[in-house]
């Protein structure tokens, strides 16, 4: 579970996020969906514990980020893909984290399973494609086998069969009784994956329901969207 409540961040006198709270359940995959600059990145990095808040608080299991005794067993993140180093092989840099956070090695040929990449363990991550890169940072939220995954537009860049990759393994992550959120700018994409919608502009949280209730009377969750925030297509998308 997920719980993020009245949360502000401030940059100097900016304010990227205001009082945004909503929550992500077990079960479920909840879309974070916003245009770029919305503050979607901000409000993941508070949850993950990378930024402090200005105020409000972000849980994980009941608890801030920072407080989780271990945090890659309980939440697996990507931000900005896989962040690995490029001269390093895709396996070293799952070795790398699995040792850092004391988890067992068997567990890295498994991810790398999941998420396709077996044959190119051994490739340096310089080699990667975009798509190679997106699948390695999801293997490395992984590794701790944790019930809930965050990830920051896991899609971005990927080819059609990419994303259908992706989503599969989501839908079933889901299913299987985890906690998934993700951040998209993509609509029409996110409306295929997801079962809750939380949609953000200019920092604040402007609907919060299911798909189901979001997107009711309207022919599309896009048309939701821009009849929502009162702007245009193409505008900010
Ligand atoms: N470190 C920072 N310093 C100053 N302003 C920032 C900083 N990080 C983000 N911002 C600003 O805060 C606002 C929200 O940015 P954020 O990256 O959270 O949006 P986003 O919804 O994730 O968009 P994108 O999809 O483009 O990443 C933007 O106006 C951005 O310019």
């Amino acid at each position: 579970m997920i719980e993020v409540k009245d949360v502000s961040k401030k940059y100097g006198p900016k304010v990227a996020v205001d009082r945004v709270s909503f929550s992500a359940a077990p079960g479920r995959v909840t879309g974070f969906l916003g245009p770029n600059g919305a503050g979607k990145s901000s409000t993941l990095r508070v949850l993950l514990g990378i930024d402090r808040a200005t105020s409000g608080t972000a849980l994980i299991e009941g608890r801030p980020y920072t407080s989780l005794r271990q945090p890659l067993r309980t939440v697996g993140a990507m931000l900005d893909g896989a962040s690995a180093v490029p001269e390093r092989r895709g396996v070293d840099h799952l070795r790398w984290i699995a040792q850092s956070n004391r988890i067992p090695s068997r567990r890295i040929s498994e991810v790398l399973e999941t998420v396709g990449l077996s044959e190119a363990a051994k490739v340096r991550v310089g080699k990667y494609s975009l798509g190679m890169k997106q699948r390695l940072g999801l293997a490395a939220a992984l590794l701790g086998e944790p019930r809930i995954l965050v990830l920051d537009e896991p899609v971005n860049g990927l080819d059609p069969e990419g994303i259908r990759t992706i989503r599969t393994f989501l839908r079933r992550y889901a299913d299987q009784g985890n906690t998934v959120l993700l951040s998209s700018h993509l609509m029409g994409e996110t409306a295929e994956t997801v079962d809750d919608i939380v949609i953000i502009d200019k920092g604040r949280i402007i609907a919060n329901g299911s798909l189901s209730e979001i997107t009711e009377g309207h022919a599309s969750l896009e048309d939701a969207f821009f009849s929502l925030t009162g702007s245009q297509p193409g505008q900010s998308w």
